[in-house]
């Protein structure tokens, strides 16, 4: 049993107890209320330059499903919105529910979508990684949320095709020439404010960039990524699902539209 994870004993309600920044002012996912939100049209548009080459490996951890990126130079970046400088990718992960009507982290006017893909960028201006965990510019992520439609989205089938290959905790697999701008909805209307990993650690280093349009993936494609386990070969078997921390307090935070 890890030291934190989703289930009763060990998820989002008690992580304060080994991880104290989780009861911080800042901390994701919250919920979002466009009657609270504020336009800002100083907001500029957010660009993303990624090479195909830099995608790596995909791997279960036992807590979610995560491509990893090379992020020893500028390779991919993403640029512009409310940061400032360039972040380099270092990895795309997602958080998903049981069932369709529930998996994202961030919930939108009361909805919550059926997962959240949150592609993971720091700034290099801290040196490494973990220098970049202490400033609280350190970390972009960006929000993509996956909504169950009729037209699923053709580019999440690459991810899918993969998870046969890494269907218990530890297991990777080569996933290279790929290229997560793909992803990307057509609109780049998104909502961002200040806050934190939504795991522990719990740092409260990330400007968010949430995009307003969900992606559409099909209700076979959800199921196939809750066919992921949480447990190792030959362990019994426990389900990948529901690895979604809940709404935290805003406490005064404004988050804020690039859009009217
Ligand atoms: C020192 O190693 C560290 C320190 C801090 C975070 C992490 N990571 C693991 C969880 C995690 C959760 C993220 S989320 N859901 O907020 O986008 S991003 C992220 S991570 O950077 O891969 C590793
Ligand atoms: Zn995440």
């Amino acid at each position: 049993q890890s030291v934190w994870g989703y289930d009763s004993d060990n998820g989002p309600e008690r992580w304060h107890e080994n991880y104290p920044l989780a009861k911080g002012d800042k901390q994701s996912p919250i919920e979002i209320n466009s009657k609270d939100v504020q336009h800002d049209s100083s907001l500029a548009p957010w660009h993303a330059s990624y090479d195909p080459g830099a995608a790596k490996t995909i791997l279960n951890n036992g807590r979610t499903c995560r491509v990893v990126f090379d992020d020893t130079f500028d390779r991919s970046v993403l640029r512009g919105g409310p940061l400032t400088g360039t972040y380099r990718l270092r990895q795309l992960h997602l958080h998903w529910g049981s069932s369709d009507d529930h998996g994202s982290e961030h919930v939108i006017d009361g909805v919550k979508y059926a997962a959240e893909l949150h592609m993971v960028h720091w700034n290099p201006k801290h040196g490494n990684f973990a220098g970049a965990l202490k400033q609280p510019d350190g970390v972009a992520v960006v929000g993509i949320f996956l909504k169950v439609g009729k037209t699923p989205k053709p580019e999440m089938k690459r991810i899918l095709e993969e998870i046969d290959n890494i269907k218990t905790k530890g297991k990777e697999a080569p996933f290279q020439h790929f290229d997560p701008s793909i992803l990307f909805p057509k609109s780049r209307d998104y909502w961002t404010y200040h806050g934190s990993f939504t795991t522990p650690p719990c740092e409260e280093c990330i400007t968010w960039i949430l995009l307003r349009e969900p992606i559409e993936v099909s209700s076979d494609q959800m199921a196939k990524l809750r066919s992921l386990s949480k447990n190792g070969e030959n362990e019994p078997v426990n389900p990948l699902v529901d690895n979604w921390r809940p709404p935290q307090p805003v406490k005064g935070r404004v988050v804020k539209a690039s859009f009217k």
